[in-house]
């Protein structure tokens, strides 16, 4: 440590404080280690056992933007849905619609039609994955003829719609002739914006109609479309919202004891998951407990090497089976399987059963107008008020990562949950392909999360006596996302600085301090090596993930941070930037290729450009003064910055190609490169103290 008045006193303290801190969330990361558990579902066995007293099932997913998350896409995740391997008549699925888009309602329409020829066939040959777009998709061998003929037919018949909607879409509006054939497109006569619009509730097949068949004669699962009433004096709530209008929707159609909560991007990628899951909710001596089953959330669009971290696959395998140690599998908003009670609200208690087999609404006597007109009344704006919606009820208000909150508040209520990893994917979502995509997507998570951290919800204070400490814990390295930005912004700034200036911040070779820090540096990337390939990720995605936490922390996280200060003060409110979904050509290519799409001028890219550049700076301006000065009694000193900043540039190797080499659209614009460059060199002229 510099002696008082000595230069680099100050900024060795700090380097002290940043290492407490990363110290301090480590032994956080640690609680989730400890009792990792992994679930082994007989799921043949639970149809031999329950025969046709399994419970009914609601499927609910949601939309919101026709733009960005193409109509095609949600309704093949519907699809992939209403083919599950269960009793049709006892699956029902609803759509809801934020964006209250005439064009999703008639993609919606369209797909009930297709689904009478779709369902049967994929039962008849078994096929999997039964979104028809994943499905096309891939090769297949067609040895049986009858197969092969049926197969060429679907897919024709599918690519007609497909086209249709494409259309459709493309020029904005229904045609007229269109417009007649479905009563439902009258609600769409007055003006309706996705901002201010009446409620919209259309039950568009009828489950419980016998007479409605697919054209082998089997039953259909009911399909409902709803878009919830929006007004610009009213908040929405963004997704949480939308979830509970859906859940009272269903209650009045179907009321079925568990529910299946999807993204609209997320398809259904196995078709008996609906038995594993119950397996959970089913099994005589935990059952009974058991408030939430979650499959992580995988992507259908990752390439072998994962350049955005999109993946996830060490919190996903591995963090999230140790919170299930503990009962507190973390709610994660989509691929999740709720039981209808704790969600909307109930409290464990130790004489509950679990009811799952009582009998789901039947509603023999009402008819679909009925049913749609009492539903609306549901989902009007003034319904929630002075209700515990959003607060005791449903998911919570308040917060873009209602899903964590509400999954905390549910294991605060007395509940376990499951998380559950199977070998062949659940569910498969589509992952974001540009960098600023997944930059802006970590914002709105670690700003949700942190925001939870100082909420009444503290899982420190909110769960104390009610989970177990090490759940505290584990929940916290989450929450604390965003605060991790302070740290790791000093440290990939100052030391870089220091080097320049010549003034040593580590221990030296020969000191024996030396040993401990070596040792934590390489016993924590092993470690991390160890159990990324353990998770199945390559050592370059390994790579690319430690590039991608550098970029996360230093803007999304840092963003976040600030902006959770701000909302504390009462400064700015809470917005939901919804992930893009559909894909340019031209992006996507570079994306195939593994090739970091940049392309914008954001400030988040001027961070991300002006800290490569300092770092570039550094190790040419700290390695010319060690071999200038021909100091080799600095080099002995300064070894570990410079290791630390050659690390730092190897990291950013890609985004000196995208400043300096790359000429294509997906490069940092020359703009940046002139405000990274005045703002590095500013950086480097900065005393130090
Ligand atoms: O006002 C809104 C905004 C979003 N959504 C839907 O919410 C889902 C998630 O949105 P997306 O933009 O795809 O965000 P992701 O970052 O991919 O979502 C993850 O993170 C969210 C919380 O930040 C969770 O709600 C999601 O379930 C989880 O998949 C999508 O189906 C949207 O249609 C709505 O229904 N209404
Ligand atoms: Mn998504």
């Amino acid at each position: 440590m510099p002696r008082a008045g000595e230069q680099g006193r100050w900024a060795w303290i700090g380097m002290f404080m940043a290492e407490l801190c990363f110290g301090l969330y480590w032994i956080l990361t640690q609680s989730c280690r400890f009792k990792v558990v992994y679930h082994y579902p007989f799921k043949e066995r639970l149809s031999y056992r329950y025969k046709d007293q399994l419970p009914s099932v609601d499927i609910f997913v949601c939309t919101a933007d026709p733009k960005m998350e193409p109509p095609t896409l949600v309704i093949n995740t519907i699809f992939s849905v209403m083919s599950y391997n269960y009793p049709p008549e006892k699956l029902s699925i609803y759509l809801s619609d934020d964006g209250a888009s005439e064009l999703t309602f008639y993609a919606l329409l369209e797909a009930s039609s297709f689904s009478k020829h779709w369902i049967p066939f994929c039962k008849k040959f078994n096929i999997q994955p039964r979104s028809p777009s994943a499905y096309f998709a891939q090769q297949i061998d067609v040895q049986d003829i009858t197969y092969g003929l049926e197969w060429l037919a679907m897919k024709k018949l599918y690519k007609e719609m497909e086209d249709r909607i494409d259309s459709v879409v493309e020029m904005g509006k229904i045609p007229k002739e269109t417009r007649d054939r479905h009563k439902g497109f009258l609600e769409w006569n007055s003006k309706v914006t996705k901002q201010d619009h009446p409620s919209i509730v259309q039950i568009i097949i009828d489950g419980r109609d016998k007479s409605v068949m697919d054209i082998d004669g089997g039953r259909l699962p009911t399909l409902v479309y709803m878009a919830r009433e929006k007004r610009p004096q009213w908040s929405h709530n963004f997704k949480a919202g939308a979830m509970n209008a859906l859940i009272r929707v269903s209650s009045e159609i179907s009321n079925a004891p568990f529910i299946l909560n999807l993204d609209c991007d997320m398809y259904a990628n196995d078709a008996d998951t609906i038995h594993e899951a119950l397996c959970f909710f089913m099994d005589d001596e935990r059952g009974h407990e058991i408030s939430f089953v979650q499959y992580p959330q995988n992507y259908d669009n990752i390439m072998t090497n994962d350049i955005y971290g999109c993946s996830f696959s060490v919190p996903s395998n591995i963090e999230f089976a140790g919170l299930d140690g503990y009962g507190a599998a973390p709610y994660c908003g989509t691929g999740c399987f709720h039981r209808r009670e704790s969600l909307c609200g109930k409290t464990h208690s130790k004489d509950y059963k679990g009811e799952w087999n009582v009998k789901a609404k039947q509603n023999a006597d009402r008819t679909i107008d009925e049913l749609e007109k009492e539903s609306k009344v549901l989902t009007n704006c003034i319904y929630e008020k002075d209700t515990q919606w959003g607060n005791k009820m449903g998911l919570i208000y308040g917060c873009t990562s209602e899903d964590v909150v509400t999954g905390l508040a549910i294991q605060c209520r007395g509940w376990k949950s499951i998380h559950h990893n199977p070998n062949r994917k659940a569910f498969l979502g589509v992952a974001p392909t540009t960098l600023d995509a997944a930059l802006v997507q970590h914002k709105r998570w670690s700003e949700g999360l942190f925001q939870i951290f100082f909420s009444k919800y503290c899982p420190f204070i909110y769960g104390l006596g009610k989970i177990k400490l090490g759940a505290q814990m584990a929940y916290s390295i989450y929450l604390l996302f965003a605060p991790t930005s302070i740290p790791t912004l000093y440290y990939v700034i100052v030391p870089p600085l220091c080097l320049l200036h010549g003034i040593s911040l580590f221990p030296q070779v020969k000191s024996l301090w030396f040993l401990p820090i070596a040792y934590v540096f390489v016993a924590r990337n092993a470690c991390g090596i160890a159990e990324a390939l353990s998770c199945g990720d390559t050592l370059i995605a390994w790579w690319n993930s430690q590039r991608m936490w550098v970029f996360r922390r230093t803007t999304s996280y840092l963003f976040g941070f600030i902006d959770v200060v701000r909302w504390q003060l009462g400064l700015s409110k809470t917005t939901f930037t919804i992930t893009t979904k559909l894909n340019i050509e031209d992006v996507l290519k570079r994306y195939e290729q593994e090739i970091i799409e940049f392309g914008s001028s954001t400030i988040v890219f001027t961070i991300i450009a002006s800290l490569a550049l300092l770092h570039l700076f550094s190790l040419i301006g700290g390695i010319t003064k060690i071999v200038l000065e021909l100091e080799f009694k600095s080099l002995e000193q300064l070894i570990l910055q410079v290791i630390l900043n050659l690390l730092l540039v190897m990291i950013n190797i890609p985004v000196y190609q995208a400043l300096f080499i790359r000429r294509d659209n997906g490069r940092l614009p020359s703009s940046i490169l002139f405000k990274s460059f005045v703002l590095a060199t500013l950086a480097c002229l900065m005393p130090i103290i």
